[in-house]
């Protein structure tokens, strides 16, 4: 790619781990690692950071291999459309899906990177089960920042395995105390510091005055974190895919929605005191909002592939939500 079109660049990061970043034609940004897959950063046109990252070294973990294969860095545009030719004369072949080459091409771009980890024989000795996780972490066209998961059972032995999984994403928030979140009231929860016990959300919206651990049952496909100080929303959206189905052949792709479950977590002071990785009062500057399948695991038998995947813009919060369905529509229209 040439350098005035290099929107996707791979590249070494924090201790000489490599990464790939993605930009957006508006200067929105995301950057991952291949070391876990992780997205470390996600900017808005402003270069305003919108993930929180903890400013403590993280601990150590009995993990399974977790640096993941770059197989794919992609510009992505549309095709180049036909104009309209007045001049009969021109020598062209224009044969759609064909491109055109001259004249003026639009390109819209959609940056994306295809990530890819399997597992190893060292992978087997703690989870004996033979997988392939694909991650794709892509840019959108008005710098939404979109994740999608696969996960094939490449099990050679006929046995299945069951899973959970879930986009453990830590958003950045100027003030924890001025933050709401909509979209889960009235929704049944489980709450993880009362031994996930089931209770059903009385307050209008989320608010955080204390510890927050609850994994929201049923939830709706759209769930608004409104950051007051900011005069942000930011909305995480975890459907638009088609129903969940098991198909009796192999290679079925199974597809998950997300929007049965969404953790909301703020370990708050004293937990936030007793962590290593965890500055003392970073927990005013984040909350953890997940797209998740925490509660019934997954099941592939061999050759199933599931899907699961997770949006996330920002916006002004001035936008209403009838403001921003109809701002996708026309963007999408
Ligand atoms: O420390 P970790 O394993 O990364 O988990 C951090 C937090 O993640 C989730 O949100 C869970 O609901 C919490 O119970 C957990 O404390």
């Amino acid at each position: 790619m040439s350098s005035d079109k290099v929107h996707v660049e791979h590249c070494k990061g924090v201790n000489g781990l490599d990464k790939v970043i993605l930009r957006e034609i508006r200067h929105c940004s995301a950057e991952v690692y291949l070391y876990g897959g992780q997205v470390t950063s996600w900017k808005n046109a402003l270069g305003e950071e919108l993930l929180f990252l903890s400013s403590k070294e993280g601990r150590v973990e009995m993990i399974i291999t977790c640096t993941y294969l770059l197989i794919q860095m992609k510009l992505q545009k549309l095709p180049k459309a036909p104009g309209i030719h007045l001049n009969e004369t021109i020598n062209a072949t224009f044969r759609p899906p064909r491109t055109i080459r001259g004249g003026i091409s639009i390109c819209f771009p959609q940056a994306f990177v295809d990530l890819i980890l399997r597992s190893s024989e060292e992978d087997m000795k703690i989870w004996p089960r033979r997988y392939e996780c694909r991650l794709r972490v892509a840019l959108g066209p008005t710098g939404d920042l979109m994740l999608t998961s696969r996960i094939r059972n490449t099990n050679t032995d006929g046995k299945p395995f069951t899973f959970r999984f879930a986009y453990q994403t830590y958003l950045f928030v100027t003030d924890i105390s001025e933050v709401r979140v909509e979209g889960l009231e009235t929704l049944d929860y489980l709450d993880n510091l009362m031994n996930r016990e089931r209770f059903t959300e009385q307050e209008d919206a989320i608010t955080f005055e204390s510890e927050v651990d609850k994994v929201y049952l049923s939830t709706p496909t759209k769930i608004a974190i409104l950051d007051h100080d900011r005069k942000r929303t930011l909305e995480l959206r975890k459907d638009g895919l088609p129903d969940a189905g098991m198909q009796p052949c192999l290679d079925v792709r199974l597809t998950v929605r997300f929007r049965y479950f969404a953790v909301v977590w703020n370990p708050w002071d004293k937990k936030a005191k007793a962590m290593a990785d965890f500055g003392d009062d970073e927990y005013t500057k984040m909350l953890c909002v997940e797209a998740a399948c925490v509660e019934e695991p997954i099941n592939l038998k061999p050759g199933e592939e599931w899907k699961g995947r997770q949006e996330i813009s920002a916006v002004p919060s001035s936008y209403c939500s009838e403001q921003l369905d109809l701002r996708r529509l026309l963007l999408s229209g």
